[in-house]
């Protein structure tokens, strides 16, 4: 499998992984339109890709963080129909507990990495499949699983995009489009020094944002659901998807487990 032709929409493109997939996808053929806040940062990728390799390239300066912003990112999925692929990779993080977070950021935080996220998908699912093709790649974070790492918030919002991209591959495989989640492990970009530990950038498990992409855009290419670049031992994550998998029908039981000592009622509606 490759990248369709056509145009990308990457949100989060000013910089760090949304730059360099803009580089990779520009390099396969693609044409882009680049979003994030800063359109001089913005102007300069665009620039530069245009330069280098002739395709059409947009710059559209939104925050989607505020309601105006994110609607204009929306409408431009809904009525582009050259529109073949969107990598929603715009986010933020942050490293504090709960004890020294400020919860009006952790909103905010929400806002970005669920809220925008849900809604650029839903404008783009539909378009997608009344095309009959689309890609849609969604950045999540190996903290998504690994919780504890980071900041609780950040990472709940990382494994609401995988939950929220499984979902989307039951709902859309049979559509004709294509759900990716992808899991970085740290990354070496600004992410840190908004996320409050700049040290992290040149820490020696850190990926350089490069192979971050290359490795996800050969897990796309291999039709992989969900590729965590990172992890060397791919068996384990089909172990854990493969639980999960065996895990999901078992839950719902009339009667609470034997081990709670309920014993038996009717049922009834209370
Ligand atoms: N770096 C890492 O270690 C890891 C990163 N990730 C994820 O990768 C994704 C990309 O982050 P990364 O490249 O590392 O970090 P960067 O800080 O380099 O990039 C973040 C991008 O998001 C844009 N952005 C931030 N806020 C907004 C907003 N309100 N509206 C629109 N755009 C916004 C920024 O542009 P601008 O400021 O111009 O708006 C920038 O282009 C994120 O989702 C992050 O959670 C996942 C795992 C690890
Ligand atoms: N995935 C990174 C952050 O999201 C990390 O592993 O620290």
């Amino acid at each position: 499998m490759t990248t369709p032709k056509g145009t990308a929409l990457i949100t989060g493109a000013s910089s760090g992984i949304g730059a360099v997939y803009a580089d990779r996808l520009a390099k396969r053929g693609c044409d882009l339109i680049l979003v994030a806040r800063n359109q001089q940062r913005l102007t300069a990728v665009a620039d530069k890709l245009r330069g280098e390799t002739g395709r059409d390239v947009a710059v559209l300066s939104a925050d989607l963080n505020e309601k105006a912003g994110l609607a204009k990112v929306e409408a431009v999925l809904r009525d582009n129909p050259a529109i073949t692929m969107l990598v929603n990779n715009a986010g933020v993080g942050s490293v504090a507990s709960i004890l020294q977070a400020d919860v009006d950021t952790m909103e905010a935080m929400i806002d970005l990495n669920v809220t925008a996220l849900t809604r650029l998908t839903y404008a783009a699912a539909p378009a997608f499949v009344a095309r009959g093709a689309g890609t849609i790649v969604n950045i999540s974070s190996v903290v998504g699983i690994a919780v504890e790492a980071l900041n609780g918030v950040y990472s709940a919002s990382k494994s609401y995009v995988l939950s929220f991209g499984h979902s989307l591959q039951k709902d859309l495989a049979d559509k004709g489009v294509r759900v990716q989640t992808v899991l970085p492990g740290a990354t070496a970009t600004e992410f840190w020094d908004v996320a409050g530990y700049p040290p992290q950038k040149t820490s020696e498990i850190t990926m350089s944002a490069e192979d971050c992409v290359d490795a996800a855009l050969a897990g796309l290419d291999a039709g992989e659901l969900v590729t965590i670049p990172g992890l060397h031992d791919a068996q384990l994550w089909t172990r854990w998807e493969a639980d999960r998998r065996e895990i999901s029908p078992k839950f719902r039981n009339a009667k609470p487990a034997p081990r709670y000592g309920i014993g038996s009622r009717a049922t009834g509606v209370v």
